[in-house]
C-alpha cells in the first residue's frame, strides 16, 4: 500500500522548535514520527475492527474477576463454587450440606507440600437440587450465564459469571476442563460432563459426557484444577470458611484442606432461613433509559396497567393517578409513550410518593445467629447484634446488620488482668494496647476478604467516634483493642465496585445505616465495659480494706485484752467490705465466682431483647426494670449440633469454641422491651435475692452455661 507523506503542521514544527530534545536528535526522529503516523489509515482500522467476546475480554482481566494473584485465585474458585452451593440448596429448601476439598494436583510425581505447590483441584459437593443435564454446559462453561441477574430476590450469585469464570482460569492456567458430577432426584441417573469454553465465541466445549453412578442421591459436585497458592492466614481459604460459618450457622461444611487436615463445622441452626421472594423493580430504582426500554417490552397493552403490573408498590389507582399528573393518557399503548411525554411520565413517577419496596425479598442473618456465630468462632468476652431495619438504596431494599465481639476470651483476660495487677513506680503506665479491631465484612452472608479500605463498611467503622463508647481510637484509624467487628449487608443488589464482588460501594444511604449499627454496638459496648471497669475499681478498694482487716482485728483485741473473738470480728469486718465494695456483684462482673458458661465467666450476649448471659451486673436502672416472666421457651430452631454431627466434627480451628447455643429464646414481655429501654439494664435482679433474671428468657441467668451446650441443645 502506498505511504504518502504528509505535510508537517504549523503546530507540530512549533512543537519541534520549543522542543527541549536537541536539534540534531529532534531531526533523527522526526522521520520515525511522520512514518508511524503514515502506518495507518481508517480503512486500515476499520480493518482491524473487531467484536470482542466476553470471555477474551475476562482472559485478560482476569483480575476484574478476583484472580490477579495464585493465592486470591484459589480462595475465588473455592468461593463462587460454595456461594452457589449454600444458594442452590437455600434456594430448593434443603438444610445445605457442603463438602470442600482442596488437594494438590501432581500428574504422576510425588505430591510437593501444600505450601510450596502451585497446581491445585478444588471439589465442591453440595446436597442441592442438582442441574438439569441441558444447562450444565452453559451454566460452567459460558460466562454471563445464570438464573440471578434478572430477578430482584437477594442471593449470593448476583452475575452469572463466577463460576464459569473459575473454569475459564482454570483452563487458562493448567489446560483442564471443568469436571461436572449432577444429579436431580434419586429416581433419575447422575450425569458426568467435562468442559472447557471457546473463548472466541464464549460458549461451551463439552469434552465428555455420560451416565454414572453416583453415591449421592442428589446435588452437584464440581472440580476444577487450578494454577494457585495454598497459605493460612488471612485472606485465605481457611478464613473464608471459618467467615461463612459465623453468618450462615445452618450450614454444615466440611473441609479438607490440602494438608490433609479434616475440618467439619456442624449445623447450629437447624432451620433454613426465611426463603427470599422475588420483588419487581422499583419505580424509584430506574433510570430514564430503563423505563424507556421497559415501555417498549412490556406485556401491558395500557400505560396505567404497564405501571402497575411492571412495578412493586404501584396500584392500578397510583398508575392512573401517574397518569394523569404526567398529562398521558392511562390507555395510551406503552410503546407509544416516548421523547417530551416519556420525560414526563418518568419525572411525575420519581416525584410521586410511593412506598417504600417490600423487604421479604431479603433474608437476613438475624441477631440471635450473629450472636451464635460470633460466640462459637470467636474468643471473646462481650458480644452483641444489631439487626437494623430494612431501607432503601437506588429502588434496592436492603438491611444492615452489625456485631461485635469484645476481649480476648477467659485465659487471655485473666493474663492482661495480672498485668494490671502488678505494681508499678511511679509515673509507670501500662504500654498502650496498640492491637486494632479486625472489621470482617459480608454481602448476602458472603464473606468479603479484600478491598477492604474500598468498601462502604470499613469506611463507616473508621468514621464511628469509638471513643465515645471506651475505645481507643486514632484519628482516621481503626479502633484500638482485642475487637471484631461484624458487618453485613442483605440486599436484592449489593452494589460492588468490582465484578470480583470485594467491596460494597459507597451509596449515602448504605453508609448511613451502617454507622447507626455500628452506634447501637459501640453503645452496648461502652455499657458492658463501664460496668465492668466499676467492678474492677470495687474489687480493687475490697482488696486493700481487707488488708487492714487483719491488723485491725489483732489491735481491737489488744484493746479487749485480748478476749475479743477475732474471727468473728474478722467475718463481720469482711462482710462489711464485700458489701461495700458492690457485693457479689462484683465477683460476677468480673468471673471471680467461678459461674459461667463452659468456664467463660466475662462472656455476656446483649440481643434487642434484652440480654443472655452468664455475667450478672445489676445496677439501678435495671432494677427499676421489671423481670419478664420465667419459662419461656426458646424456638425449636436454637438446638445445638445433632449427635451425629457431631460425632463428625474431627477438629476446630484454633479460634473456635466448642458448644454454643447463647442464644436467648423470644418472650412476649422482652419483645416489649425492644429497643433502647430494653438494652440499658443488661439484666434485671431482683434486688432482695439476688438471683439473676434474663430480661429475653426470664430465666436464671445461671442456667446459660447449660443453654450453651451443644450436646444438650436438643
Ligand atoms: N451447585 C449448583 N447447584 C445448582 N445450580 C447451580 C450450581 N452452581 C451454579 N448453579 C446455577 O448456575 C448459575 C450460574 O452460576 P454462576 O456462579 O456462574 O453465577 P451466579 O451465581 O448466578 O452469579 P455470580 O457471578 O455473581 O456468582 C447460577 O445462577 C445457578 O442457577
Amino acid at each position: 500500500m502506498a505511504k504518502s507523506k504528509p505535510p508537517a503542521s504549523p503546530s507540530a514544527s512549533a512543537s519541534i522548535s520549543t522542543s527541549p530534545i536537541a536539534p540534531t536528535a529532534a531531526k533523527k526522529s522526526a522521520p520515525a514520527a511522520s512514518r508511524t503516523a503514515q502506518a495507518v489509515t481508517a480503512v486500515e482500522m476499520g480493518s482491524r475492527q473487531r467484536e470482542i467476546s466476553v470471555s477474551e475480554f475476562f482472559t485478560k482481566n482476569r483480575h476484574l474477576l478476583g484472580f490477579d494473584n495464585p493465592r486470591k485465585a484459589l480462595l475465588t474458585c473455592v468461593k463462587e463454587a460454595v456461594d452457589n452451593a449454600l444458594d442452590a440448596c437455600e434456594e430448593a429448601g434443603i438444610l445445605p450440606d457442603v463438602l470442600v476439598k482442596i488437594e494438590v494436583a501432581s500428574h504422576g510425581e510425588p505430591p510437593p507440600p501444600a505450601s510450596q505447590a502451585t497446581r491445585f483441584r478444588i471439589t465442591v459437593a453440595d446436597n442441592g437440587p442438582g442441574i438439569v443435564r441441558e444447562q450444565i454446559p452453559k451454566i460452567f462453561a459460558k460466562l454471563l450465564y445464570g438464573s440471578k441477574f434478572h430477578r430482584l430476590r437477594m442471593s449470593r450469585g448476583q452475575q452469572g459469571i463466577g463460576i464459569s469464570a473459575a473454569g475459564m482460569y482454570g483452563q487458562l492456567t493448567t489446560g483442564k476442563p471443568v469436571k461436572i458430577i449432577s444429579r436431580t432426584s434419586p429416581r433419575s441417573t447422575a450425569h458426568y460432563f467435562e468442559v472447557q469454553i471457546d473463548t472466541k465465541k464464549n460458549e461451551p466445549l463439552i469434552l465428555e459426557k455420560k451416565q454414572i453412578d453416583w453415591d449421592q442421591p442428589r446435588g452437584t459436585q464440581v472440580t476444577l484444577e487450578v494454577e494457585g497458592r495454598y497459605q493460612k492466614g488471612r485472606a485465605s481459604v481457611d478464613e473464608y470458611v471459618e467467615q461463612t460459618i459465623i453468618a450462615n450457622p445452618h450450614v454444615k461444611l466440611t473441609y479438607l484442606t490440602p494438608e490433609g487436615e479434616s475440618k467439619t463445622y456442624p449445623r447450629t441452626y437447624h432451620e433454613l432461613p426465611p426463603s427470599p421472594r422475588e420483588i419487581k423493580p422499583h419505580p424509584y430504582g430506574i433510570e430514564f433509559g430503563m423505563m424507556l426500554k421497559m415501555l417498549h417490552d412490556t406485556k401491558s397493552h395500557s400505560v396505567a396497567g404497564f405501571l402497575a403490573s411492571d412495578f412493586c408498590r404501584v396500584s392500578p389507582a397510583l398508575a392512573e393517578e401517574i397518569c394523569k399528573t404526567a398529562k398521558v393518557s392511562p390507555d395510551a399503548k406503552p410503546r407509544s409513550i416516548h421523547g417530551h411525554a416519556a420525560e414526563i411520565l418518568y419525572k411525575t413517577i420519581q416525584t410521586t410518593k410511593i412506598m417504600a419496596p417490600p423487604t421479604n425479598c431479603l433474608s437476613p442473618i438475624g441477631e440471635k445467629a450473629i450472636l451464635s456465630g460470633l460466640y462459637k468462632q470467636i474468643k471473646g468476652e462481650f458480644y452483641t447484634a444489631v439487626s437494623r431495619p430494612p431501607a432503601v438504596y437506588r429502588g434496592n431494599p436492603f438491611i444492615i446488620e452489625a456485631g461485635l465481639a469484645y476481649g480476648r476470651g477467659p485465659e487471655e483476660a485473666a493474663k492482661a488482668q495480672k498485668a494490671v495487677e502488678q505494681p508499678r513506680a511511679e509515673g509507670e503506665h501500662q504500654d498502650e494496647d496498640q492491637e486494632l479491631a479486625r472489621v470482617i465484612r459480608y454481602a448476602n452472608r458472603v464473606p468479603l476478604l479484600y478491598q477492604q479500605s474500598a468498601c462502604a463498611t470499613f469506611k463507616a467503622v473508621l468514621d464511628t467516634t469509638w471513643r465515645n463508647y471506651g475505645i481507643p481510637q486514632s484519628r482516621g484509624a481503626l479502633p484500638a483493642g482485642p475487637m471484631v467487628i461484624f458487618v453485613h449487608m442483605a440486599s436484592v443488589w449489593v452494589p460492588f465496585t468490582s465484578e470480583s464482588k470485594e467491596a460494597i460501594a459507597d451509596y449515602d444511604e448504605i453508609r448511613k445505616e451502617i454507622t447507626l449499627a455500628l452506634r447501637e454496638c459501640g453503645r452496648r459496648l461502652g455499657l458492658f465495659m463501664r460496668r465492668r471497669d466499676r467492678a474492677e475499681s470495687e474489687f480493687r478498694r475490697r482488696n486493700i480494706f481487707e488488708l487492714y482487716i487483719e491488723e485491725v482485728v489483732e489491735a481491737c483485741n489488744r484493746l479487749k485484752g485480748g478476749k475479743l473473738p477475732k474471727e468473728k470480728l474478722k467475718a463481720q469486718l469482711q462482710k462489711i467490705a464485700t458489701s461495700r465494695t458492690g457485693g457479689t456483684k462484683t465477683d460476677e462482673v468480673l468471673g471471680k465466682t467461678g459461674a459461667g458458661p463452659e468456664g467463660l465467666p466475662h462472656s455476656i450476649v446483649v440481643t434487642a431483647e434484652g440480654v443472655e448471659g452468664e455475667l450478672s451486673v445489676v445496677d439501678e436502672a435495671a432494677a427499676a426494670t421489671e423481670p419478664a416472666p420465667s419459662g419461656s421457651p426458646g424456638p425449636s430452631t436454637e438446638v445445638g449440633p445433632d449427635e451425629e454431627e457431631a460425632a463428625t466434627e474431627v477438629s476446630q480451628p484454633k479460634t473456635s469454641r466448642k458448644g454454643a447455643n447463647p442464644v436467648p429464646g423470644r418472650d412476649k414481655k422482652a419483645a416489649k422491651l425492644k429497643g433502647k429501654a430494653a438494652q440499658l439494664p443488661l439484666f434485671s435482679g431482683d434486688g432482695q435475692t439476688g438471683k439473676r433474671t434474663s430480661l429475653a428468657t426470664g430465666k436464671s441467668g445461671k442456667t446459660r452455661g447449660a443453654n450453651r451446650s451443644p450436646r444438650k441443645g436438643k
